[in-house]
């Protein structure tokens, strides 16, 4: 799905209204439809009480039409005008013309007005700013943003948690809503899965609006958001008549002292999703435990004992996961610096090697091209160096990743995956996989595709989907604490499974739910 930013959303707009030969009444009319629709299948008619805050522009004009419809079916509500300019745009005050002509009077809150009182049960809808957002709101408005958080009611934003700016971060975490849901029009924004402000939203859904399909079709975005139907054709069959060397010779290579726990999690999670065969490349000291703990992997040692000194081995792997347990010893750094001049195909570098890049920036113009880096945010930092908010973070990452021809892999819970300018946005996983090791299986997932034949893009974001996704079939057996990295290796199977599973028909799941 694309994530558009407020330019193209405007521009879909403009493009739609011209196209279909409505108005921006009408359209703003549809949106409110929408809103009210999805609030009125949930409440059917409840008498629950809704305060809805509108601000002056089309965001609060979508409020003020929601209010109207709402009052149409019989809700109780109640409407406060967020009056913090008198630039009020015109299909607000269409909207709020409709409104008086119902005999609706609105409160009009200004800097000295009082807060009304709202009970813990009722409903708000936050409709104060939306992507117009443009300065930080005035502090007695955030003052009303904080009451309306106190009420403990449930909020609902529209379109997106008033506050939230879409092309960069906020001053203060006090300055924007924190929606309990957020109904966005036409498509996800980019500010629901950047960890600074994702916590403003808890769930959100998004609303068909009607804009123009062409034009969405058109409009190259920077963000897409993965889900099942943009992964599944990624999916590369096996075939009936194939072998093992079909699928690829894998090379996990790291391993120290007390850290050879994360070479065996990667081998078998590499083995798991489908390589054909995986070697380890471990210091001496890790042949025991890896020959015990995955019996189907070979192993080849190091010359050193404790850790990796000297990397040789006499085989062409078709794939290379390196830097798991790693350590970052000098003789390492020298061994990688070597492996790195030999190494021509794409490979995937984690955990120390990465940290071994970060501390030798030499190294950086020896990452093979079309290499894939996954870095969680301590990694990502020491590679990029600091940013001032998330939206300067994917900045770096997209620069960094045209400067070296790499793929960057921001570990997170909606781990983004930037290759050049795109950037791909993982929608599943849970807390349940904040857990150690869970990043060394994502290693050898994308490892153990790439030598199954995925390019490295595809293998990038084909491995991320399926390391949430048997994080999350793990979690409904196990539930979240219980759950550890080598889970997702067991649930890896089924998560295939239920990628490949065609969707439900309507009766199907009607039997289902009926059983
Ligand atoms: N296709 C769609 O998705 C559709 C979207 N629609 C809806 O339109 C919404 C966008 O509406 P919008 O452009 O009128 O902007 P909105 O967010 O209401 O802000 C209003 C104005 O406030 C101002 N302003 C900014 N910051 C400020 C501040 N800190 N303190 C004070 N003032 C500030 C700024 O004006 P300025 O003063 O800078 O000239 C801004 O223009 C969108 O989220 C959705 O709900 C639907 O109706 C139809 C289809
Ligand atoms: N809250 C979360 N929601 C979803 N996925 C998560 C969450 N926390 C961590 N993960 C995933 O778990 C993995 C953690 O990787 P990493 O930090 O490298 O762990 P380790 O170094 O212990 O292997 C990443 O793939 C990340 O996306
Ligand atoms: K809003």
């Amino acid at each position: 799905m694309k994530i558009f930013d407020a330019k193209q959303i405007y521009a879909a707009d403009s493009f739609t209204i011209q196209k279909q030969q409505i108005t921006s009444d009408e359209l703003m009319e549809r949106a409110s439809l929408q809103l009210f629709h999805w609030l009125h299948q949930r409440m059917q008619g409840a008498p629950v009480k809704i305060h809805l805050f509108c601000g002056i522009g089309n965001n609060g004009g979508d409020g003020l039409a929601l209010a109207r419809h709402l009052q149409e079916h019989g809700y109780h509500i109640e409407v406060n005008i967020v009056n913090y300019s008198e630039k009020r745009s015109p299909d607000f005050l269409t909207n709020l013309d409709r409104l008086k002509a119902r005999k609706i009077w609105p409160n009009i809150l200004n800097g000295d007005s009082a807060f009304p009182s709202i009970g813990v049960d009722d409903i708000i809808v936050d409709a104060i700013f939306g992507i117009g957002l443009n300065r930080s709101p005035a502090p007695w408005v955030v003052d009303l943003m904080k009451n309306l958080k106190a009420t403990g009611a449930f909020i609902l934003s529209v379109d997106v948690p008033s506050g939230l700016f879409m092309d960069r971060g906020i001053e203060d975490p006090e300055f924007a809503v924190e929606a309990d849901f957020v109904l966005s029009f036409q498509a996800p924004k980019l500010v629901f899965f950047l960890p600074e402000t994702a916590r403003y939203i808890k769930q959100w859904d998004v609303l068909d609006i009607g804009l123009d399909p062409e034009f969405l079709e058109k409009t190259e975005t920077t963000y897409k958001l993965m889900g099942k139907a943009e992964v599944l054709p990624l999916y590369r069959p096996r075939q009936k008549f194939s072998h093992k060397g079909h699928y690829g010779h894998a090379l996990i290579l790291g391993g120290s002292y007390g850290k050879i726990g994360a070479v065996i999690l990667s081998t078998s999670a590499c083995l798991r999703v489908g390589a054909g065969l995986v070697t380890a490349y471990v210091p001496q000291c890790g042949l025991l435990p890896l020959q015990i703990a995955c019996p189907e992997a070979m192993v080849l040692t190091d010359k050193g004992e404790k850790y990796i000194s000297q990397i040789e081995f006499d085989l062409e792997p078709s794939a290379v996961g390196a830097g798991i347990g790693l350590g970052t010893e000098k003789e390492t750094v020298s061994a990688l610096s070597a492996f790195l001049d030999a190494q021509k195909s794409a490979m995937v570098l984690d955990a120390d090697a990465l940290n071994i890049l970060s501390q030798n920036r030499k190294l950086l113009d020896k990452i093979p091209e079309g290499s894939i880096l996954t870095p969680h945010p301590k990694e990502l930092e020491r590679l990029l160096g600091s940013w001032k908010d998330d939206f300067e973070k994917l900045q770096k990452t997209r620069e960094f990743s045209v400067n070296h021809r790499c793929i960057i892999v921001i570990k997170g819970a909606h781990t983004t995956i930037c290759a050049g300018e795109k950037c791909y946005i993982n929608n599943n996983g849970n807390p349940g996989m904040a857990t150690a090791g869970s990043g060394d299986v994502l290693t050898g997932f994308i490892t153990g595709l790439l030598s199954q034949g995925y390019e490295p893009l595809a293998a990038a974001i084909f491995g991320v989907f399926l390391h949430g996704m048997a994080g999350d079939l793990a979690a409904t057996e196990q539930g979240f604490e219980a759950l550890t990295a080598n889970s997702i290796i067991d649930f890896i199977g089924k998560a295939y499974i239920e990628l490949l599973r065609p969707p439900q028909t309507q009766e199907q799941q009607t039997e289902e739910t009926e059983a």
